[in-house]
């Protein structure tokens, strides 16, 4: 566990002492700190209520921080609003599906703050649309109503407007919920691709068992940041527990090494939520093998 983010980190974003209370004197965040640098996906995870959404607006600069502090990319919140750095894809029941907007209108919107005051699309703003779509597949759906869509379709459509605007920084409201395995995976490829292009993402999540493979950095939150930091230190048993207080059931399936190295030996830990068991990391120190042994 580590709290030592730096303000001003010019590399990602990071937060310092972060706390935010809501009008009607709820504190939903408290002293939270993390850092992040550029090329990264972090999960973002945490039970309900704990503070994720809140965090994300904190970074959209949605409501106002009572102290501390959010570095994007070495400038301030405002900075960031300003020139565009930072999107959002939300989750399915923050939108009004009703609404009646094409699938390209929508990846257009991610172009506005490109655009002058009368928001009047230029080429590059068009090429840029017609390239997020191709990227997520789903050029083909440019011309349906985005309500006609499916929640995965949906989503993508979404990551299609965060890809159009070329943000900086991009963050992830539950991607995966409702959507298929395939889905996922694409969701999964787009985003590594997005990490090679030097961008930070920020993916809250509930599907536990795919953090390990894809996010290279955790955050974990309750109330506070509890921890932060490369995934395979922060997701221990420990940890989870913590995060997670009497939800998680755990159990160590004996003997079964996730590496064969044997200087970085590391066994399968499953945690189940009795709905969905997952994997995690779980450190496994040699001396407690030897007393296991005896
Ligand atoms: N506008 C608001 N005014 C007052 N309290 C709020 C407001 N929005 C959220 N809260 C409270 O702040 C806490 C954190 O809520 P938040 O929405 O950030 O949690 P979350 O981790 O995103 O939850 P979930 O996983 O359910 O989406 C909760 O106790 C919630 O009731």
């Amino acid at each position: 566990m580590s709290f030592d983010a730096t303000p001003n980190d010019a590399s990602g974003m990071s937060a310092s002492g972060v706390t935010v209370t809501y009008r009607n004197g709820h504190t939903a965040l408290r002293d939270a700190s993390f850092s992040l640098p550029k090329g990264t996906i972090a999960a973002l995870v945490g039970v309900n209520g704990s503070g994720k959404s809140t965090l994300f607006k904190a970074i959209m600069g949605f409501v106002p921080i009572s102290s501390g502090e959010i570095t994007i990319l070495g400038g301030s919140v405002r900075d960031a609003l300003r020139a565009n750095t930072v999107a959002y894809v939300p989750q399915a029941e923050e939108v009004d599906w009703s609404f009646p907007v094409l699938v390209e209108d929508v990846v257009m919107m991610g172009r506005y703050g490109h655009m002058g005051f009368f928001r009047i699309p230029r080429a590059e703003d068009h090429k840029a649309v017609e390239r997020s779509l191709e990227r997520v597949n789903m050029l083909e759906f440019r011309h349906r109503q985005i309500g006609e869509l499916s929640g995965g379709q949906k989503k993508r459509v979404f990551l299609a407007r965060a890809l159009a605007q070329d943000s900086r920084v991009v963050l992830l409201d539950e991607p995966f919920t409702g959507v298929d395995v395939q889905t996922e995976d694409a969701i999964i490829a787009l985003l590594r691709e997005m990490r090679e292009e030097g961008r930070v993402m920020l993916v809250s999540t509930h599907n536990l068992g795919s953090v390990p493979e894809f996010c290279d950095r955790t955050i974990l939150i309750k109330g506070t940041v509890l921890a932060y930091g490369p995934t395979e230190d922060i997701f221990t048993r420990d940890n989870l527990e913590m995060t997670f207080g009497g939800v998680l059931r755990h159990f160590v399936m004996q003997g079964a090494d996730l590496h064969d190295d044997e200087e970085d030996k590391r066994r399968l830990t499953v945690i189940s939520d009795d709905e969905r068991p997952f994997v995690i990391y779980d450190h496994h120190d040699e001396d407690e093998e030897e007393d296991e042994k005896s």
